[in-house]
């Protein structure tokens, strides 16, 4: 029998450590939303809500939710802890702060132990995240692999009008 309420629920989680991370975090929707990806929004903290972040990494693959986007700067453990506690793909995207740049936000979720995998984006590289969500999607349904596909092309297609009006501004 089909979970209608599994099937139509967000397909992506899209977690950060704090509000003050959405201005980062909110190309990841974007990217998710152009793909017509349903995804939730939530703010899940390791240090500051342990019990609410092991919840919802337990709970997440039992409600439907095939990948995990999670965000957080500074001493950035949520990805990882987030890893630990759920079999889903989870892509961490470092923050940054004020201080360091988002170093120490990279340093925190790359450096994962063997057994424990984040798929970790550049500083600050919240679009790129939703964008592998939606290819770890794709791998599993041909017409969003398809859509995928066409937004590579459109890619493409930019360059090489930008390499156009280049050569024209220079060479006329
Ligand atoms: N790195 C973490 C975690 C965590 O990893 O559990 N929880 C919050 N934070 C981060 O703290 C920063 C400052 O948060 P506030 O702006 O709320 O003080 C945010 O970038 C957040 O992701």
């Amino acid at each position: 029998m089909t979970d209608n309420t599994i099937d139509s629920g967000p397909q992506v989680g899209l977690i950060m450590g704090s509000d003050s991370d959405w201005p980062t975090m909110e190309a990841a929707a974007e990217a998710l939303a152009e793909f017509g990806i349903r995804f939730e929004v939530g703010v899940v903290s390791a240090h500051r809500t342990p019990q609410r972040m092991l919840d919802y990494a337990r709970e997440a693959a039992g409600r439907g939710i095939r990948v995990i986007i999670a965000g957080a700067g500074g001493a950035a453990h949520l990805p990882g802890m987030v890893a630990s506690a759920t079999p889903l793909p989870v892509i961490g995207v470092p923050v940054p702060l004020k201080y360091l740049d988002g170093m120490d936000s990279l340093l925190s979720i790359v450096q994962m132990p063997a057994g424990v995998p984040v798929a970790t984006v550049s500083i600050g590289g919240a679009r790129n995240a939703g964008l592998l969500a939606v290819r770890i999607l794709g791998a599993s349904d041909p017409a969003l692999q398809e859509r995928m596909s066409a937004f590579q092309a459109s890619l493409e297609a930019m360059v090489l009008e930008k390499d156009k009006a280049l050569r024209t501004t220079l060479l006329g």
